[in-house]
C-alpha cells in the first residue's frame, strides 16, 4: 500500500521490499484438481482417524514420515515404500503419510517447499504452492492419505482440500491465529504441547479450536474475508515433550489426559517419538517408539497415536539447492528406511498385544 499522510510523510511498509500477488487458491487448484478417486481416499481416511480419536477404531494412528519434503521424486518413492507397509500392517496400524511443506523455526533457516522450493533462497512461492500440491496428489495417487503441518493461515486454502491430518506445531499452539484456523479445518488436527514442555497450552488450543469462531480470513479468490466456523472436535493433544525433559512415558501421558478430561475433553492423544521425546537425535527415537509401543501393550487406552520422523536415509543435511543426499532429511534427523520397518512391525504388534489385553480384561 502507497504510504499517505496529508503531508506526504511515508509512514507505511518502511521495512517491505516486495509485495507481490499470488495466484488464488481457486486458481491453483483448478490448475491441479483433486481428482474423485483421491477425494474419496481423503474422505474415507479423514473418517478413520477420527474413528480411531474417537476410540471406535482400535488401530493406532501412525503418522510417519520426513521431517519435511524438498525433493518430490524422494517424497513419492518414499511414499510407494510406505503404502506396501500400510497395505501390510492396515488390520492394526492407521498409517498417514508426514509431507510437510511448512516448517517453523526456533530463529531462522529454510522455512520449506512452500516458501523456497528451490532451497536457493529465491522464495518462488507461487511454484512452492503448485509444486506442494502436486505432491500431495501425488502421494494420494500412490493410495497414501497426506499430514501437513499448517503454518502460513493462507496456506490451507491451496493445500487442505488434499490432506487427511493437520497439525499445529509447538511455536505455534499458543497462537489464536492459528486455534481459529483449526475450528474450521475439514480435517482432524493434532495440536503440540509447547516446546518448553508445556501441556496446558495444547489442551487451551483444543479447547478453542473445537468452539465456534468468527476471524480474518481469506477466501478461495485470495480476497480477505470474515470467517465464521462451526468448531473442529476433532482437534486433539500431542505430547512431542519439551526442552527440560520428554513426556512420552506412562506418567506423562496419564497427567496429560487428566487435563484432558479435566477440560472436558476425551482422554485420547497422539504421541510423538521425535523432537523433544528423543531430542532430536534419531537414532534414539526407535527406542522411544519401543517405549509408546510398550504403553499400548500393556493396554493403555490413552494413547490412539503415534508420530514418527523418517526418510529413506537415517538423520539429516544441510539443505543446499544441489548435491544433496538422496532421501535424506535437510531439517530434523530421521530414521531410515529399515529401522522404520521394524518400528512399523513393532508398534503393530503391541495393538494385538492391546486387543488380547482388552479381550481378557474387558473393564
Ligand atoms: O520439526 C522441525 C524442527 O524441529 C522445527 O522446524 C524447528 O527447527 P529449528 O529449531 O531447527 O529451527
Ligand atoms: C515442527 C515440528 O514439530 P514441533 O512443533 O513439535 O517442534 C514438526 O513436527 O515438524
Amino acid at each position: 500500500m502507497t504510504p499517505t499522510t496529508t503531508a506526504g510523510r511515508a509512514t507505511d511498509d518502511l521495512r517491505v521490499l516486495r509485495m507481490e500477488p499470488l495466484p488464488t487458491p481457486r486458481e491453483v487448484r483448478a490448475g491441479l484438481p483433486l481428482p474423485e478417486a483421491c477425494a474419496e481416499l481423503v474422505d474415507r481416511s479423514r473418517r478413520e482417524v477420527q474413528e480411531v480419536l474417537r476410540g471406535q477404531d482400535d488401530r493406532l494412528l501412525v503418522v510417519v514420515g520426513p521431517c519435511s519434503v524438498h525433493d518430490p521424486v524422494a517424497a513419492l518413492d518414499y511414499a510407494r515404500r510406505l503404502q506396501a507397509q500400510a497395505r501390510r500392517l492396515e488390520d492394526d496400524l492407521l498409517v498417514v503419510m508426514r509431507v510437510y511443506f511448512e516448517k517453523p523455526r526456533t530463529t531462522t533457516g529454510w522455512k520449506g517447499l512452500v516458501n523456497d522450493p528451490d532451497l536457493d533462497g529465491s522464495y518462488d512461492i507461487p511454484r512452492g504452492l503448485r509444486l506442494g500440491r502436486q505432491v500431495l496428489l501425488d502421494v494420494l495417487g500412490a493410495g497414501l492419505p497426506a499430514a501437513c503441518e499448517f503454518l502460513e493461515t493462507t496456506t490451507p486454502q491451496y493445500l487442505s482440500d488434499a490432506v487427511t491430518y493437520g497439525a499445529v506445531g509447538a511455536r505455534t499452539v499458543e497462537s489464536q491465529v492459528h486455534r481459529q484456523l483449526v475450528s474450521g479445518l475439514s480435517m482432524p488436527v493434532g495440536l503440540k504441547n509447547g516446546s518448553d514442555g508445556d501441556v496446558q497450552v495444547a489442551v487451551d488450543a483444543c479447547v478453542a479450536a473445537a468452539a465456534a469462531q468468527t476471524f480474518l480470513g481469506v477466501d478461495a479468490d485470495g480476497r480477505a474475508a470474515v470467517v465464521e466456523t462451526a468448531g473442529n472436535r476433532d482437534a486433539h493433544v500431542v505430547l512431542r515433550g519439551g526442552r527440560a525433559a520428554p513426556n512420552h512415558d506412562a506418567v506423562s501421558v496419564q497427567a496429560a489426559a487428566d487435563r484432558l478430561a479435566g477440560a472436558g475433553l476425551q482422554r485420547r492423544l497422539v504421541v510423538d517419538a521425535s523432537h523433544g521425546n528423543s531430542r532430536k537425535d534419531h537414532v534414539r527415537q526407535a527406542g522411544v517408539a519401543r517405549e509408546i509401543g510398550a504403553q499400548v501393550a500393556a493396554g493403555e487406552d490413552a494413547v490412539v497415536g503415534i508420530m514418527l520422523e523418517s526418510f529413506l536415509v537415517p538423520g539429516r543435511q544441510e539443505p543446499a539447492p544441489a548435491g544433496l543426499v538422496y532421501g535424506q532429511s535437510v531439517t530434523d534427523a530421521c530414521m531410515g528406511w529399515d529401522t522404520t520397518v521394524e518400528v512399523l512391525d513393532d508398534l503393530a504388534g503391541a495393538v494385538r498385544t492391546r486387543r488380547q489385553v482388552r479381550r481378557s480384561d474387558p473393564a
